[in-house]
């Protein structure tokens, strides 16, 4: 039995006649944060999005291989997606907050999900799942207030507390500090050091030192192929393959 969260094997991926990801195999594990890091255009948000089915939403993609959530095919026919998204979160790059109040943000998935059994607990999921994501604080005065009128960083913990609210295993997150200012940026690390304990998060970046700062395991893609994977300290100290070493020390990307 394989015990990781989530396991990916053998995965292609195709825009059409064009091959975006070429046989990687990898796991994920609670607990632990795994950096995807690579060259743009080397097929990182691609891959991460096949892990919630998230590829399904564009026309052209097809996805080969088995990725398993605790051992289940999430490709299966009979997977709810919208079960499997509950479960997988994502957190995109720009933040996407529903045109609707802070509060409503949170509840809905809950709501869908019928995971609260009244107003009561309903309002107890979203104050949980706003402290969690350490936006309490600033938004418990102004609930229904509109989630776009908070500042870029304050909607990115939003949409962490709304990924959150569904009680999820795994959170990807798809470049989430790109649009932030630095500050905004150290908060959602830090908030990502205290989520780790309870969910497999899985994070695009770009940025080298943030992927050495957040995370515990490290997979370099290149031309859609996974090149080297292993703890973040032997990726950035001690990489086994010459284009890993070119990437880390800024030889090119
Ligand atoms: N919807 C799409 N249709 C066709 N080709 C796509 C589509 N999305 C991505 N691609 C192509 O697939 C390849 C991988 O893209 P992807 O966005 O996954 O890379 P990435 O490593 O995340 O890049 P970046 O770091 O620039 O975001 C690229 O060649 C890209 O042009």
């Amino acid at each position: 039995m394989n015990a990781s969260k989530i396991s990916a094997r053998n995965v292609n991926v195709f825009y059409g006649q064009k091959q975006a990801i070429s046989d990687v195999s990898l796991d994920f594990d609670s607990d632990v944060v795994t950096a995807l890091i690579g060259p743009s255009g080397c097929g990182k948000s691609t891959f991460l999005r096949t892990l919630n089915r998230m590829n399904d939403t564009i026309a052209n993609a097809r996805v080969e291989g088995r990725i398993a959530l605790d051992g289940e095919d999430i490709y299966a026919a009979e997977m709810d997606v919208v079960q499997l998204r509950a479960r997988v979160g994502m957190v995109f790059q720009k933040p996407n907050p529903f045109p609707k109040s802070i509060f409503e943000n949170v509840a809905y998935g809950p709501r869908i999900h019928g995971l609260a059994s009244g107003s009561a607990q309903l309002a107890d999921i979203v104050e949980r799942s706003l402290k969690r994501a350490g936006l309490w604080d600033e938004v418990k005065d102004r609930l229904s207030d509109s989630g776009t009128a908070l500042s870029g960083g304050q909607q990115q913990r939003l949409c962490i507390a709304r990924a959150i609210a569904v009680d999820p295993e795994v959170i990807l997150m798809d470049e989430p500090c790109s649009a932030l200012d630095p500050i905004a940026t150290a908060r959602i690390e830090e908030l990502i050091h205290e989520l780790k304990g309870r969910y497999a998060i899985v994070i695009v970046t770009h940025n080298m030192q943030q992927a050495a700062r957040v995370s515990q395991r490290t997979a370099f893609f290149h031309l859609g192929s996974l090149v080297e994977y292993g703890t973040t300290s032997d990726i950035f100290t001690n990489p086994r393959q010459e284009r890993t070493k070119d990437y880390i020390t800024g030889r090119y990307g």
